[in-house]
């Protein structure tokens, strides 16, 4: 399991991760969406250990960002590629197998071919994005680890790559927790299990995409009026600009989506609903790009 808690960075005074806790179960696959700016390279570097945290704690299977136990079960694909760009790809390769006390060099085998990777012999400055992009994301899976991290992977792939990213990562998904930047709503939604929505340095929501007995709306209800109006619901008010909620509905086999929208069209003539489960990530984007929340 992947734990964060009351986890912050500051830099100069501001908050880049504000406060953030979450729990993830290993494995799945869990994709970080959110606008530019947001928060996801930061958080994944926090992650990762190449940055450490002002406050909170990161915890994976016992073991934290700062011991080489955490270092070994986790793989990671920064979104910057330019370091180590002198070395040929199987140098790279290599160099990481050393790195992660993985000597079976059969590991290496394998990736290159799960990722069909190409010219592996010339420097990797002389790769072309996408390819180098794979390479990357390849490295990060040596050695099949429990952690594997990847800053905007689908970035700079063809539309055969990103097929085969997809089914990859479908397919990795079944032993390791891979966590994931995307800006690709539709490839979120066909990849992962959760979804963590990141706004100005705060998760805002959590979804768990598989979990259709969930739904979520906006509403200008407080979070008292609306615990009043569905009472035998678990309402979760998860993100609020003092004017307007998003919540979270936990719904029973006895009260149904349609029971919830017949309470609200009598008690607040403005609430959204934004869908439940895969259909509730896009509308959350786009309130979150018109600022509304
Ligand atoms: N070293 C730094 N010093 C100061 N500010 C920084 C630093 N690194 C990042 N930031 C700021 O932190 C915020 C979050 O950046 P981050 O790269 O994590 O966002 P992101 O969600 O990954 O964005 P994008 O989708 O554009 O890649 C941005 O406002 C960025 O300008």
């Amino acid at each position: 399991m992947l734990k964060i808690e009351k986890l912050s960075y500051q830099v100069q005074g501001q908050n880049l991760v504000d406060n953030v806790s979450f729990q993830l179960p290993a494995p799945c696959r869990v994709a970080i969406v959110g606008l530019n700016g947001a928060g996801k390279s930061t958080l994944l570097n926090l992650i990762a250990g190449t940055i450490k945290a002002t406050m909170g704690h990161i915890g994976f299977n016992q073991f934290m960002p700062s011991e080489q136990e955490y270092f070994e079960q986790c793989g990671y694909q920064a979104a910057d590629m330019s370091a180590f760009s002198h070395l040929t790809g199987r140098e790279y390769l290599e160099l990481s197998c050393q790195l992660k006390n993985i000597c079976d060099l059969s590991a290496i085998d394998k990736v290159v071919k799960v990722w069909d990777l190409q010219q592996l012999e010339i420097p990797m400055k002389k790769l072309s994005q996408g390819n180098l992009r794979k390479l990357m994301i390849a490295q990060a899976f040596l050695g099949e680890p429990k952690l594997v991290l990847l800053d905007e992977p689908s970035q700079a792939l063809d539309p055969v790559e990103q097929q085969r990213f997809i089914d990859n990562i479908q397919q990795a998904g079944k032993y390791t927790l891979c966590l994931f930047s995307s800006h690709h709503i539709n490839e979120s939604v066909e990849i992962a299990d959760y979804v963590l929505m990141f706004h100005h340095g705060k998760l805002i929501a959590q979804l768990a995409l598989s979990d259709k007995q969930q739904l979520w709306l906006t509403s200008r209800l407080s979070l008292s009026s609306m615990q009043k109006l569905l009472p035998d619901l678990q309402v979760q008010c998860t993100h609020t600009n003092h004017s307007i909620y998003l919540y979270r509905v936990k719904l029973t086999p006895n009260y149904e989506n349609d029971f919830v929208t017949q309470q609200l069209k009598c008690a607040d003539s403005q609430y959204q609903l934004l869908g439940s489960s895969k259909n509730a990530l896009m509308p959350l984007f786009t309130l979150l790009a018109n600022q509304k929340l």
